[in-house]
């Protein structure tokens, strides 16, 4: 038997204890204890009853059991939005600090399915598992309050549940293979509904690619309701099993009992009243066999991408809650023979960037220009070290940045890439007056399309232009010694332009800053102090003042 999401909700919380199961048992015990005083009672008629005595312990039993079944139901909830509470933020966590290139690799389509779906699901199906416990434990208890009254006529009922439960085991491995295809393709559900909504605009003004998207998506979702057909038709034949599991069962007792043992007339009722009261949560425990099932591959899911994040996690000393400011000062970031190298799906290398010798000195403003696919943007992902290296060092002033470091290393930068994203928060800002950011919307020009109330933009629907002029605002009240800004002057109008060159730049640089600027804009090539030039990955010396 595979505990695996027990084990998992007690990882997670540290709360599936000895008192849960003792009160899981409890129920179980007390409603048997129910069914036996119901029994007794009905047999006590006969001289004279039922008696107080019955009714007291009746009410005692029920008590318990409507205390037990209460608390374990309560605690199952509170214990299993805890677990994803807590599996979701450490998930959060890894994320955050993951390698790009890891993240790249995992897919943003798996994150998301693992993080909202499957916790989800575990949220969804953990009280009810508890109920099915519950529900083993009265039909284990119910088995014994049977040998009680009749040791042939349990052994009859153990032998037969037996033969049910080899029988029912038997389609226990297409049942797996059935839950584990339905996961995979509702995971490549999900990926086609991203290319979906994410290439919107293009599928809208394409009638024929709109019908290709939307013919494999079709095919997608029609794979996924033929796998859930299957497991589902798997799942009614148990349903009709346990009917028919049950029918033959209390024929079983009725028809065969009496034949093999004649001590068996006179506790035929409390053996019937006893399978009849059993059924339900026999019943229960069946059904929701496949629902554990499902559980215990979510849990394997959820745990394989925590070991993905977990596996290319190079930067093992990562104290990111502690952004230590030791690089502040520097004077020099200097590459040593810096490389790196994409590897294909197969692991062969596809692009090397580098071994980069270079140096780049405080208050430079640095263009960056080369062709499509030279290795602009590799090349500002492994400056800021969200690529690590696969070879050489990067050093500040004269001390290399390693493992211990490098968090540091990566907070000296504020970067806008050509794919940003603007959180509507003031976020890792601290508290910074609104009339700074009043100031600063109204310099970037932006001052009429948004503002900032309770730490948040007022509005992020924007132009691209005026987008990237909102994120200036931000890389300036993140006010970092070094600024990586990706063609941010691209989509603006001629005033802004030459504004972001003429006078932006230059005030940075004279405040102190170092600047990196991708840019093709020849007509302000005199504002740079350097000019280098990426070249099917090498980085060459363009100009230089
Ligand atoms: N995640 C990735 N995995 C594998 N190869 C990649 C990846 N990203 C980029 N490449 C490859 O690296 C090379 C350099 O890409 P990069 O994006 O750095 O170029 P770029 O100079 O910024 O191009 P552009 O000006 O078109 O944005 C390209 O050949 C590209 O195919």
């Amino acid at each position: 038997m595979n505990f695996q999401f027990f084990t998992f909700l007690n990882n997670e919380t540290g709360e599936v204890n000895f008192k849960l199961i003792l009160m899981t048992a409890t129920s179980g015990l007390s409603n048997t204890l129910n069914l036996a005083l119901i029994n007794a009672s009905v047999a006590s008629m006969k001289e004279g009853g039922p008696f107080w005595q019955h009714f007291v312990i009746f009410g005692i039993s029920l008590t318990l059991f409507v205390y037990s079944l209460r608390y374990i139901l309560y605690e199952s909830s509170r214990i299993a939005e805890k677990a994803v509470c807590n599996i979701r933020a450490r998930l959060g966590d890894k994320i955050r600090r993951c390698d790009l290139q890891s993240l790249e690799k995992i897919g943003e389509s798996d994150i998301l399915a693992r993080i909202s779906r499957d916790t989800g699901m575990i949220s969804q199906t953990t009280r009810p598992l508890f109920a099915a416990t519950q529900a083993a434990f009265m039909v284990i208890f119910t088995l014994l309050y049977i040998a009680v009254e009749s040791p042939i006529a349990v052994v009859l009922c153990g032998i037969m549940i037996l033969c049910g439960a080899i029988f029912y085991m038997k389609d226990r491995d297409a049942y797996e293979k059935g839950l584990s295809d339905s996961s995979d393709s509702e995971d490549e559900l999900a990926k086609s509904l991203t290319g979906l909504l994410r290439g919107f605009k293009e599928i809208r003004i394409n009638q024929k690619k709109s019908d290709a998207v939307f013919a494999d998506f079709c095919d997608i979702a029609s794979t996924v309701s033929i796998v859930r057909t299957k497991v589902m038709q798997l799942y009614a034949d148990t349903v009709v099993f346990i009917e028919m599991f049950f029918v033959i069962l209390l024929g079983g007792v009725v028809f065969i009992l009496p034949v093999i043992s004649n001590e068996f007339a006179g506790t035929v009722t409390q053996i019937v009243a006893a399978i009849l009261f059993f059924f339900g949560p026999l019943a229960t425990v069946i059904m929701m066999y496949p629902v554990y099932m499902q559980a215990n591959m979510t849990v394997d899911n959820l745990y394989r991408l925590e070991r993905d994040l977990d596996r290319d996690q190079k930067v093992k000393n990562d104290s990111h809650s502690i952004v230590q400011q030791e690089f502040n000062d520097f004077k020099t970031i200097r590459f040593d023979q810096v490389g790196f190298i994409y590897a294909d799906p197969d692991g062969l290398p596809s692009f090397q960037i580098g071994p980069i010798t270079t140096t780049v000195n405080r208050g430079e403003i640095l263009f960056l220009i080369g062709g499509n696919g030279s290795g602009k943007t590799s090349f500002m992902k492994l400056f800021t070290l969200l690529y690590l290296p696969t070879s050489g060092t990067i050093f500040v002033d004269d001390q290399p940045i390693d493992d211990v470091n490098i968090i540091s290393y990566r907070n000296l930068f504020s970067a806008i890439f050509s794919d940003f994203y603007l959180f509507d928060k003031l976020y890792g800002v601290g508290d910074v007056p609104p009339e700074r950011v009043q100031e600063l919307l109204k310099l970037m020009g932006i001052a009429h399309k948004t503002g900032i109330k309770n730490g948040c933009f007022t509005n992020t629907n924007l132009s691209t232009g005026q987008r990237k002029r909102l994120a200036l605002v931000m890389a300036y009240l993140e006010d970092k010694p070094v600024y990586i800004f990706d063609e941010v002057a691209a989509d603006q109008d001629p005033q802004f332009r030459s504004y972001f060159y003429e006078t932006l730049l230059p005030e940075l640089k004279a405040a102190g800053k170092t600047i990196l600027v991708v840019s093709h804009d020849d007509r302000y090539f005199h504002v740079a102090d350097r000019i280098l030039q990426m070249d099917y990955g090498q980085l060459f010396a363009y100009m230089d003042k």
